[in-house]
């Protein structure tokens, strides 16, 4: 799939502007603070509905206006589809073909993204959290049933969590109504680690090929998911939810006296291991950029498998970051068949060449020059 055009209505620092792109290499040059990312945030807040960035949609309104736009014409196999969304202080609406959405996990997956920043070469080093919203953004994209049981798990996480608190400082005694969130928070939380299991053992497979073609064979990629409760490979949805039930029961004095939940997905991690060692603590700092371009690269595979189609991929000042041989290696595998948006403050002779045909526009305070087309 890719976005043919893309319009944007006081959005962060842009307040009008209409741009056509090429289904291949779209190359964003401008200096620091004018807009590259902003541009690339429109468009993953137009796919996922909400900022890589930011929490805070206000933020994301041009200073001193009330509603901001984002339209996007997108061509996929199926033919042509308008989206829209209208982002105000008060929420959000998405409309696909003029159709508004009643939810926006119906919305989310009509067009996807893979944004690959900076931050994320820190996939492998950085925290837990890091690993689990990456898991969620992407499998919440090819999966409308995660995205729809995440957002179920994290409303009831938050009342449970509220109601440990107030049986913690004694404000509430019944433990019934604790048993009742605990079952649901179990349902929700079951399917949501079956599906992690099932789609990183689908990435690992993905992953595992391109480390080998980076590496010549030297590493073998490999992941662990890393569950709060015991062991939950092999284990069917039901089962999940038995042990995590079990997990709440048998816990509960605990998570009383720290007044908040200690097992489920929202606690669990994913491993990456390099011919059977943890790449966190024993990967060279090379290694873990590695892991993380591969993991990315494979995410970009799965979701051409689930989905049919290729997304949208968004790099956002990630070629710097590279050395010579991965920013080969990445713009090889995406040439010709992913459509690409990529910024850069100014772009290298060597990364010129590696780059067939890019459409080049300039962005300097919001305003974005066509510089050259394809
Ligand atoms: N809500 C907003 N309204 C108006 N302008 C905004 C808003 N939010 C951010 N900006 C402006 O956008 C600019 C930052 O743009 P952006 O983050 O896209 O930088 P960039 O071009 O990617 O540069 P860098 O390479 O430094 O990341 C700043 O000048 C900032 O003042």
């Amino acid at each position: 799939m890719y976005l043919s055009e893309l319009a944007l209505k006081n959005f962060r620092n842009y307040e009008d502007v209409e741009l056509s792109f090429s289904p291949k290499i779209n190359v964003l040059i401008g200096e620091n603070a004018q807009g590259k990312t902003n541009l690339l945030e429109a468009i993953y807040v137009l796919a996922m509905t909400r900022s890589h960035r930011t929490s805070s949609e206000r933020e994301l309104l041009t200073f001193k206006k009330e509603n901001a736009t984002i339209r996007g014409t997108i061509e996929r196999k199926l033919g042509k589809l308008k989206l829209e969304l209208i982002l105000s202080k008060k929420g959000k609406k998405a409309k696909v073909n003029h159709l508004e959405q009643a939810r926006l996990s119906q919305y989310v997956g009509q067009m996807n993204v893979i944004l690959f920043a900076p931050e994320d070469l820190a996939l492998v080093k950085g925290a837990p959290a890091v690993r689990r919203r990456f898991i969620d953004m992407e499998f919440g994209q090819i999966d409308p049933h995660y995205l729809h049981n995440l957002s179920q798990y994290r409303t009831i996480l938050k009342q449970r969590n509220k109601y440990l608190k107030q049986l913690q400082s004694k404000k509430a005694v019944d433990l019934v109504l604790l048993g009742v969130l605990s079952d649901q928070l179990a349902a929700f939380g079951a399917e949501i680690i079956a599906r992690r299991l099932k789609f990183l053992d689908k990435l690992e497979k993905y992953a595992q090929e391109i480390q080998n073609n980076i590496t010549q064979s030297k590493e073998n990629l490999s992941f662990e998911y890393e569950a709060s409760i015991s062991e939950v490979s092999e284990k069917s949805v039901d089962e999940l939810y038995g042990v995590l039930r079990q997990s709440f029961a048998d816990n509960s004095k605990k998570e009383i006296f720290q007044g908040t939940t200690l097992y489920g997905p929202h606690r669990d991690d994913v491993r990456f291991l390099i011919n059977m060692r943890n790449v966190q603590t024993y990967g060279s700092q090379g290694q873990q950029r590695t892991t993380a371009l591969s993991v990315k690269l494979a995410e970009i595979e799965l979701m051409k498998e689930e989905t049919g189609e290729y997304p949208i991929l968004l790099l956002d000042d990630v070629l710097s970051e590279l050395d010579g041989d991965r920013q080969t290696h990445l713009l090889k595998t995406i040439q010709d068949k992913v459509q690409t948006f990529l910024t850069t403050p100014s772009l290298s002779e060597i990364t010129r060449q590696l780059i067939d045909d890019p459409k080049i526009f300039r962005i300097a305070q919001g305003k974005v020059e066509l510089q050259k087309s394809n």
